[in-house]
């Protein structure tokens, strides 16, 4: 198998009326920096944990190359930061790690000399960086991030981005992204796959940006997004770009 995961068919129910990803195709292959978009409850957190083989499978199946390294960054708000640690214990759960290699870990992710501050003591884009930080330790294939820059100001989260492809170039690892920032995240990303339960649509991020499927589904603040590409190609928005797949709810041909 050449991809690093590679999931079929998959169907995830959490005891609803209606499945929350319904025959869900996905792939991401070594290297590639792929970015989940979709609404508030479109599925892709689900879909990220289906993945990594935290929840029951309804339908599908999930494929991981063998012995894969993953370094997994969940939702920020998702973690506790009210227990009393610093920064250099938290880099050391689960795993233990040495100083040096801490340290090159904070130096990495541009937080430096963090150690013995207190974990709830840092701004959002600090313990940002000290996730990746703590991510980067097992030295992984593939990083996942979901909604890494919840809460950073645009600044905050043009700089995490570029750390993130810098991160790609000097390790190889591909990167698995589930991320609302609509106006940035494109342009990092080699691949976009747009969800809302299905893959409404999935591409290069031109191709996705001009689908029917996307702009239906982020309507005026998708606008911004195609406005990003607009110096990068010369084709004419208002056609539909080639090069992307068509999910079930894309009425267009080409
Ligand atoms: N453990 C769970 N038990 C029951 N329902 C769940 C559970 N996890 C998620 N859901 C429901 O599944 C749907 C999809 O949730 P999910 O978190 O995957 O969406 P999301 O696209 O990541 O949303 P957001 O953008 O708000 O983070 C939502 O309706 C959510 O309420």
């Amino acid at each position: 198998m050449t991809a690093l995961i590679h999931a079929t068919d998959l169907s995830v129910s959490h005891g609803g009326d209606l499945p929350v990803l319904n025959h869900v195709d996905f792939l991401i292959r070594p290297g590639e920096i792929v970015t989940v978009v979709g609404p508030n409850g479109s599925g892709k957190s689900t879909l990220v944990r289906a993945l990594l083989g935290h929840v029951a499978l309804a339908s599908g199946r999930v494929e991981r190359a063998p012995g894969l390294r993953i370094g997994y960054v969940p939702q920020r708000v998702h973690i506790e930061r009210a227990m009393p640690m610093t920064v250099r214990r938290f880099l050391s759960l689960p795993r233990r790690v040495g100083d040096a290699q801490a340290a090159a870990a904070l130096e990495r992710t541009g937080v430096p000399g963090l150690e013995r501050r207190q974990i709830t003591a840092l701004s959002g884009g600090q313990f940002q960086r000290v996730l990746l930080a703590r991510a980067l330790l097992s030295d992984p294939q593939l990083l996942v991030l979901d909604e890494p820059t919840q809460g950073l100001d645009q600044p905050g989260i043009v700089a995490f981005y570029k750390l993130i492809e810098e991160v790609r170039a000097e390790t190889g690892a591909a990167v698995l992204m589930v991320s609302h920032d609509l106006l940035v995240v494109m342009r990092a990303s080699d691949r976009v796959v747009c969800l809302n339960g299905h893959v409404c649509c999935e591409g290069t991020p031109q191709a996705v940006s001009a689908a029917p499927a996307y702009r239906a589904m982020f309507g005026a603040e998708s606008q911004g997004t195609l406005a990003l590409y607009q110096h990068h190609h010369d084709h004419d928005h208002d056609h539909v770009a080639e090069g992307h797949r068509h999910g079930p709810a894309c009425a267009h041909t080409h």
